[in-house]
């Protein structure tokens, strides 16, 4: 089967190498020109453009997107539109809003898959795990390139209609801000608790047959490993969020309780807070003096 990949990024790259590996022919583009090269390289067919890569890839074009979410998926389609007919297919790979994917979808000609990816960067040898929404046809025309991208065929599933995919992933993300909150509380509790205790051995006993034992929890063990017990110079600052977010304003709107998920959220943006300390604590500490005359507690 021949694909064209567009954004050759951190993720597009495994999937332009694992699609390679498994006897795919790629066509490849990427705004950065040195990637380009570098997958042609590599054996795939570098494009300069949108259009020269809908060109090479002719009849029956089938496109993954691996771009940023955002403004960069709708450029590309903008470019990719006057290419597309109705036997043409485009995959969405990247972290898109499952709203944003539906009008994408309803927008143009091709079948559109908006396929939720899991595994990140680290998931290169043993592939990713594929959530995918759209119609049944152009799912099951890009099989042999899923079970190529993914883990094998176990490793991705048709979800549902146009949106389906994406949803599933937002909400795999909130579950994921959620384990990494209540792994650091845990981790926490033990760095700071009544023993002196070596994180990386609790990490791996734990990873050995307990309950808690997961993937994450053995990149809690790396993590040890490599920054060491107390997490050296890692700060406490923890970026992205818009995937979270996606997946609280959806439980408000369905009215649906996700106390755990919400408070990893808001831990998140919590640990945003200048270095002279939250507001909202300061704010506190200076009411219970206007309402209890408690002393204030006041920087050096
Ligand atoms: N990194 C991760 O752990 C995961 C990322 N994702 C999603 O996959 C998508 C890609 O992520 P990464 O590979 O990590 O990002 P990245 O920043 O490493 O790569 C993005 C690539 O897209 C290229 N690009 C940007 N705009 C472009 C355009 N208009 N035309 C052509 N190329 C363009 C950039 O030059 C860059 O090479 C994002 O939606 C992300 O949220 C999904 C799962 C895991
Ligand atoms: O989808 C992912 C993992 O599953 C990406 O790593 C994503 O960037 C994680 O979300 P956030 O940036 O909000 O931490």
């Amino acid at each position: 089967m021949q694909l064209g990949v567009i954004g050759l990024g951190r993720m597009g790259l495994i999937v332009v190498d694992r699609l390679m590996e498994a006897g795919h022919n790629v066509v490849a583009y990427d705004l950065d020109e040195s990637t380009v090269e570098r997958v042609a390289e590599a054996g795939a067919t570098p494009a300069d453009s949108v259009t020269d890569l809908a060109e090479k890839l002719g009849e029956e074009k089938r496109i993954w997107l691996m771009v940023p979410a955002g403004k960069a998926v709708d450029a590309t389609l903008a470019d990719l539109d006057p290419h597309l007919g109705s036997e043409d297919i485009v995959v969405d790979g990247g972290n898109s809003h499952f709203q944003r994917s539906v009008e994408r979808s309803e927008a143009t000609e091709a079948a559109y898959l908006d396929c939720g990816t899991s595994g990140g960067p680290a998931s290169a040898e043993a592939g990713f795990s594929l959530m995918v929404g759209g119609p049944q046809w152009a799912y099951d025309e890009l099989v042999p390139a899923l079970d190529a991208i993914a883990t094998g065929r176990a490793g991705h599933d048709r979800m549902g209609p146009s949106g389906a995919g994406h949803y599933v992933k937002m909400v795999h993300n909130g579950v994921e801000y959620a384990l990494m909150q209540t792994y650091g509380e845990g981790f926490e509790l033990l760095a700071e608790g009544r023993y002196d205790l070596d994180l990386e051995s609790v990490a791996r006993t734990w990873n050995n047959g307990a309950v808690i034992r997961s993937w994450l929890l053995e990149l809690c063990e790396e993590a040890f490993r490599e920054e060491g017990v107390d997490l050296g110079d890692v700060d406490d600052y923890v970026a992205g969020g818009s995937t979270g977010t996606w997946t609280v304003q959806e439980a408000l709107e369905q009215e649906i309780a996700l106390p755990l998920i919400y408070q990893a959220l808001s831990e998140r943006f919590g640990s945003r807070a200048p270095d002279e300390g939250r507001f909202s604590r300061r704010l506190a500490n200076r009411l219970r003096y206007g309402f209890g005359r408690h002393e204030v507690a006041r920087r050096e």
